[in-house]
């Protein structure tokens, strides 16, 4: 077997390829750049990628819709491990831009909301326009320079990952731009599903989980499977299932592993309420903090109330 291959948001320089490295360094394995979060993770699933490396949370924005929604249906896919990358942006531009004379930013979409205010501050008559990645307009740059037709490029600046910078040899105009000094983008690894990997007894498990129809309730019921044991969510969110309208599927966080009685509990009280239920992996936090474990909702709790059951079942009530 050859070296593992990775489908990412390319081109070189992305967060995403930050957080690939911190998975695995080229030397050790094959990076394959795509243009969108959905080619990435298509790549997987055609066989023409081992994994794919794909932010799927900010610390500004909440969810990243794209790779949530990539994950829900289609061919299953499961998450094997998580990433937390730092994120700020450089401004960079041709040599002789002034702040003053941008009035045109490129900016991948998640980039742009999370520069919104030091934009405004800074460059009050900038418009957006949209790029693919945050290395995107950097490569286009480099190429309109060495051609001498960068007047001719659709911006006058872009925003781009801080190591971006040097790889694409740019001069930069603001360093340290972000709306938030302490934003994180959190990245996720995934391949098709196979061994779930080891309980760390700091981990993640995630769920897409649909409700019933018109029941009153039903949300309630669904998140009461977690809270009655003791499991903690660190993500909810709801996204269209897109076939009508008031049909919502729910991406869900858990604070745990899927081999722990209270989260095995959990789904399968998820799996007898719900019409739906997608397992997504569970996989160990990048941060490593430990779930606090309530009282009566330990391993030892679930197995001694099962075993305490099963002696009553047997007759034996004393
Ligand atoms: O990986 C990159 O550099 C991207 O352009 C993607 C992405 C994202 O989709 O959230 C990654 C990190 C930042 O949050 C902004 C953009």
């Amino acid at each position: 077997m050859g070296v593992p291959r990775y489908a990412y948001l390319g081109p070189a320089g992305t967060f995403t390829e930050e957080a690939l490295r911190r998975v695995a360094s080229p030397d050790e394995a094959e990076y394959l750049p795509q243009t969108d979060v959905g080619s990435a993770i298509a790549a997987v699933r055609s066989g023409a990628a081992d994994y794919a490396v794909v932010a799927i949370e900010s610390t500004v924005e909440g969810g990243v819709t794209a790779t949530l929604d990539a994950l829900a249906t289609g061919v299953p896919l499961v998450v094997l491990r998580e990433v937390l990358v730092p994120v700020q942006f450089t401004l960079v531009a041709a040599p002789g831009t002034r702040l003053e004379d941008v009035a045109r930013v490129s900016a991948h979409p998640h980039a742009w909301v999370q520069c919104r205010r030091w934009v405004a501050a800074h460059l009050p008559r900038a418009v957006h326009v949209p790029a693919t990645s945050n290395t995107a307009p950097a490569a286009l740059l480099v190429e309109a320079l060495a051609a001498g037709d960068a007047g001719t490029l659709p911006f006058d600046a872009a925003l781009v990952p801080p190591g971006a910078v040097a790889t694409y040899g740019l001069a930069p105009l603001a360093d340290s731009v972000a709306d938030n000094a302490s934003a994180l983008t959190r990245f996720v690894v995934v391949g098709p599903p196979g061994e779930v990997p080891p309980r760390t007894g700091a981990d993640k498990t995630s769920l897409v989980v649909h409700l019933p129809d018109n029941e009153a309730g039903a949300l309630l019921a669904m998140l009461e499977q977690f809270a009655v044991r003791g499991v903690n969510l660190s993500r909810i969110e709801s996204r269209p299932i897109g076939d009508a309208l008031g049909r919502y599927s729910f991406s869900i966080d858990a604070e745990g592993h899927i081999t722990d009685e209270r989260m095995g509990e959990a789904i399968m009280g998820l799996h007898r309420r719900c019409p739906y239920v997608r397992f997504l992996g569970s996989y160990p936090r990048a941060d490593a903090v430990a779930p606090t474990v309530h009282v009566g909702t330990a391993d030892a709790d679930f197995v001694e109330a099962r075993a305490w059951l099963a002696r009553l079942r047997a007759g034996d009530a004393s």
